[in-house]
């Protein structure tokens, strides 16, 4: 395998910012060192000069090919990874499902179906659980042992993938003793239900009305129920897709006690607004997703939360469907538009544009969107970072580009871009997986198939 030279570039990661060239080899960083400091030689060298070398994101949390109200989502792994590493995105996360009445093991088997041999980076699956019984809880050991180290558990959608507050303890329980990690989708969805139907009784069908009826206490009551659920249980918990501020409150006043919960957001959450779900002409369902946009307000919070630590991660809830045929299944019936959102490609760029901004540092931006990811799921040092021994999944990030984002020029397979028309600094110029380009100098040289299933460690995150 060639060895490849990183020359000339400002090396970010989660600890350090320094000016380093990066030597790779047999896909892995084999040395760092100030340019006077080696005389090494290589096959290829990458000229760097006045770009970020920063590490390839870590996505958490994706949906491909999702099954969602009567449809799909409608990126497959094949054309999301490739999205994802257009993006600087190098691994992800996808949720393989339970279906009510099978087995983990066949929801395992059905992900792997759909994504070996296809993905162009590198890739490993969280669990959804939508049928806590005494086998899936005894199958709960047998997956942590082969690498799939987190649950995802829903306290909304009932029918689909709602757990009883039960069932939620004993997963938990479960995961207190095989070291697994449980997440959780809070928002208390019987009580949603309720209000869906009286907002539909009312006349009320537009997809505005979506962000209205879940509510944010409602995702502060299930936030609340779900840490304490997980202090009786005695085993850490990670909420994902955190967008009500009443909800990151119960995250930061648990952390306070000291209980290990952690919190995810997602870039949907600090750009994107409740104005957005009340665009007219049917446009709003565009931004229909689960938990919802919030208003406006809710963003300077959940910025907050990512700079003292109350959020740890930034991943995307990559769950796309087309405007045209898939978002229009709810014309008149907004409980019918399929929930999520577009994003894997737009993450890194747009965490990028919070660095310019000045929400965030620079290394705070590797942290939330590589390093952090890779520790809670137990990737790093392998993923996340920038250091000896680790995969040469480096990303060329010119800090000076502008671009303009809009479905005309994304590589995802969606109709729309939730981001249509937004200017933002900053732009992935090469990607590296393992050492291996997939972006070179903006022209897509990847492969589906490149990427390697990742089986995975338990939680290395520590408060
Ligand atoms: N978030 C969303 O609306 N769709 C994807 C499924 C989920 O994460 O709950
Ligand atoms: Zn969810
Ligand atoms: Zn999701």
């Amino acid at each position: 395998m060639a060895r490849t030279l990183i020359t000339g570039g400002l090396v970010i990661t989660a600890s350090d910012e320094s000016h380093v060239d990066v030597l790779v080899d047999g896909g892995r960083v084999v040395g760092l060192a100030t340019p006077d400091g080696h005389a090494w030689t290589a096959d290829h060298v990458i000229d760097a000069t006045g770009k970020y070398v920063i590490p390839g994101g870590v996505d958490g949390h994706t949906h491909m090919e999702m099954p969602f109200g009567g449809t799909y989502a409608s990126d497959t792994f094949e054309t999301g990874t490739r999205a994802a590493a257009w993006g600087g995105t190098t691994t992800i996360v996808d949720f393989a499902i339970q279906s009510k009445g099978g087995s983990l093991g066949e929801g395992l088997d059905a992900w792997h179906e759909k994504a070996d041999g296809r993905c162009a980076i590198d890739y490993a699956f969280h669990m959804i659980m939508s049928d806590v019984n005494e086998s899936s809880l005894r199958e709960m050991d047998g997956l942590v042992s082969a690498g799939v180290t987190s649950f995802k558990l829903f306290t909304a959608y009932p029918g689909v993938f709602l757990s009883d507050d039960g069932q939620i303890l004993r997963a938990m329980q479960r995961a207190g003793s095989n070291g697994g990690l449980i997440m959780t989708h809070a928002e208390n969805g019987l009580a949603i239900d309720v209000l869906v139907e009286q907002a539909l009784a009312r006349g009320e069908r537009d997809p505005r009305h979506h962000g209205e009826v879940r509510k944010a206490l409602l995702e502060a009551e299930a936030t609340h129920r779900v840490i304490k659920l997980s202090q009786v249980a005695g085993s850490p918990l990670y909420v994902v897709h955190v967008s009500a501020q009443e909800a990151l409150a119960e995250l930061a006043r648990a952390r306070d006690e000291g209980l290990p919960v952690f919190g995810e957001t997602c870039p949907q959450y600090l750009f994107l607004s409740t104005d957005n779900l009340a665009e007219p002409e049917f446009e709003g369902a565009k931004y229909v997703c689960s938990t919802p946009l919030r208003p406006k307000e809710h963003q300077e919070a959940l910025w907050r939360g990512l700079r003292t630590n109350d959020l740890q991660v930034v991943s995307t809830d990559h769950c796309p469907f087309c405007f045209k045929g898939q978002k229009e299944m709810g014309r008149g019936d907004f409980s019918k538009i399929p929930n999520g959102m577009p994003g894997v490609e737009n993450r890194m760029d747009l965490l990028h544009q919070a660095v310019v901004d000045g929400h965030i540092s620079r290394r705070r931006w590797i942290e939330i969107a590589c390093a952090a990811p890779a520790r809670m799921f137990g990737l790093y040092p392998k993923k996340g970072t920038i250091a000896p021994g680790a995969d040469a999944d480096i990303v060329i990030y010119d800090p000076a580009a502008e671009q303009t984002i809009s479905a005309e020029t994304h590589h995802m397979n969606v109709d729309y871009s939730a981001y249509e028309g937004k200017r933002v600094t900053g732009r992935v110029e090469t990607v590296l997986s393992r050492g291996v380009p997939v972006i070179d100098n903006r022209a897509y040289v990847g492969r589906a198939g490149h990427g390697a299933y990742l089986p995975r460690g338990t939680c290395q995150y520590t408060n």
